[in-house]
């Protein structure tokens, strides 16, 4: 088939590269032109595993191209995708302003019945509005369909090519066989393909998002209630997650839930609420949570050096908001990095992917060429991102560097009778701290 797709970032880099691999044509536009000119030359602009073998095959063999040419990228096209992005609004709903944009300059230049797909996370209705913008302007027959994405970044090949279920809304049956026709290679293993009308289906994504971020939530509030009563948060986690009801995954407490995602996602269904007028209790909670959650070490952190962070030297291990990417969008180090700055800390950082993107942000910090670098002479070390690389270091070499063996883990990386017996002064989520010196 003759797929375009329209927004060449994670999802829709992703999604052509993965369709091209199915054996369709691709066509993937972006009015980024540096971006569409690096993508030209063979350069992948993001990071993500397993992608850029894909990338390379399909380019080479003629299935996958670029173009910032919104006509060209959809000259012939039996399915052109939205993989725009709805950012947050100043009022939090989602920004439409990239998909009404596109389906606005849609309708002249259609030539042919083609069904436009919004694979973009956007409220219930969007759709309908597409379809309005589209149709304003052209007398060619077409469907819109809601095709929400969920794949995690870090593993994004895998959860596209091996989806969990597929949910497409659509009334339409031509619509329906299309979409069915391009899937079936995905799906062969038994994953269902789903259909439903297209609010559902916008619906359905939201509410996927909110869950799991309530999830992360509740066990987050588990884990400061476990700090208070002097309980273990993975052990109840393992105790919780053998449930099949509840199930193991996205029970990991932490710093709080970051990303280009559940932030906004969870926002945005809160508006969403709002404007019909139903008071959604549990989103309004899992946000204030969430927020407060982000840098619940940092008064710990000042604690233990007695209010005084003025001139002290803190390293940081891992800034993305989730191992495996480059990505930074919402990432809880952010936010941390911003109070150590403001406190007067030097910060020192160390992340195997995602420095270049974080630079930009702040220029005035100091990034090392390794995780031990970011530690020498350092007063603390504090982790945001469970990079696999962290879980067994060398911890003589980092007592060795620290000037206080302290380590304030947002992540939970260690058990803590190895920091005991390591003789680290240890803070972590929801469990006991280990502590050798005494502090206020
Ligand atoms: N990132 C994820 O893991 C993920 C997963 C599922 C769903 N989503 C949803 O998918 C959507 C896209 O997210 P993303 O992370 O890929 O965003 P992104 O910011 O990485 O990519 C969006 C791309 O669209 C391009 N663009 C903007 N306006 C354009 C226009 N008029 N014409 C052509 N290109 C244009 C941008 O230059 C950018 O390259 C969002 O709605 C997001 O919520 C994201
Ligand atoms: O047990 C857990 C699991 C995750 N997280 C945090 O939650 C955030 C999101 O993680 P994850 O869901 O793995 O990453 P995303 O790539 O943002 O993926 C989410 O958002 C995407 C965009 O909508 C959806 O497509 C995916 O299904 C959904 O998992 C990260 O900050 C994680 O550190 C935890 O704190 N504890």
């Amino acid at each position: 088939m003759k797929i375009a797709i329209i927004g060449t970032g994670y999802v829709g880099l992703v999604t052509g590269t993965c369709f091209a691999e199915t054996g369709n044509e691709v066509i993937c536009v972006d009015i980024d032109s540096a971006k569409v000119s690096r993508m030209q030359n063979g350069e992948i602009p993001i990071y993500e595993p397993g992608l850029k073998v894909l990338f390379d095959r399909n380019i080479e063999e003629g299935r996958l191209k670029f173009t910032t040419s919104l006509k060209e990228g959809i000259k012939d096209a039996e399915i052109i995708f939205l993989a725009l992005p709805t950012p947050p609004g100043e009022d939090g709903s989602a920004d439409l302003k990239y998909i009404l944009g596109v389906a606005q300059d849609l309708g002249p230049i259609l030539e042919n019945y083609v069904v436009i797909v919004d694979k973009s996370t956007v409220p219930v209705g969007t759709a309908e509005k597409v379809r309005l913008a589209i149709q304003k302007n052209t007398t060619v027959q077409f469907d819109v369909v809601s095709n929400p994405e969920f794949l995690r970044e870090g593993v994004a090949v895998d959860d596209f090519m091996k989806p969990e279920r597929v949910v497409v809304g659509t009334t339409s049956e031509r619509a329906k066989r299309v979409i069915e026709n391009l899937y079936a290679p995905l799906v062969r293993q038994g994953n269902p393909v789903i259909f439903m009308d297209e609010r559902s289906a916008e619906m359905t994504k939201y509410a996927a998002n909110s869950f799991l971020a309530m999830k992360i939530t509740f066990m987050n509030e588990i884990a400061n209630l476990c700090e208070k009563v002097g309980a273990n948060v993975d052990d109840i986690r393992k105790g919780i997650g053998t449930d099949s009801r509840i199930g193991k995954r996205f029970l990991f407490a932490g710093i709080g839930y970051g990303g280009s995602c559940f932030p906004k996602d969870v926002q945005a269904l809160a508006k969403t609420a709002d404007d019909y007028g139903y008071d959604f209790k549990t989103l309004k909670s899992i946000m204030a949570v969430n927020g407060v959650q982000k840098t619940k070490l940092i008064p710990i952190l000042e604690d233990y050096f007695n209010g005084e962070l003025e001139g002290k030297t803190i390293a940081v291990w891992g800034l993305a908001f989730k191992p495996y990417t480059d990505d930074i969008r919402d990432a809880p180090a952010l936010e941390n990095i911003r109070k150590l700055i403001s406190a007067g800390a030097n910060v020192t950082v160390y992340d195997p992917e995602a420095m270049e993107n974080v630079k930009r942000i702040f220029p005035q910090i100091t990034y090392c060429h390794t995780a031990y670098a970011a530690l020498d002479e350092a007063d603390a070390l504090m982790i945001f991102t469970e990079w696999p690389q962290f879980r067994t270091p060398d911890f003589e070499k980092m007592s060795r560097l620290l000037k206080e063996k302290v380590i304030f883990d947002g992540r939970n990386l260690y058990e803590l009778n190895l920091m005991r017996e390591q003789g680290f002064n240890y803070f972590s989520i929801g469990r006991d701290s280990v502590h050798f010196t005494e502090f206020a």
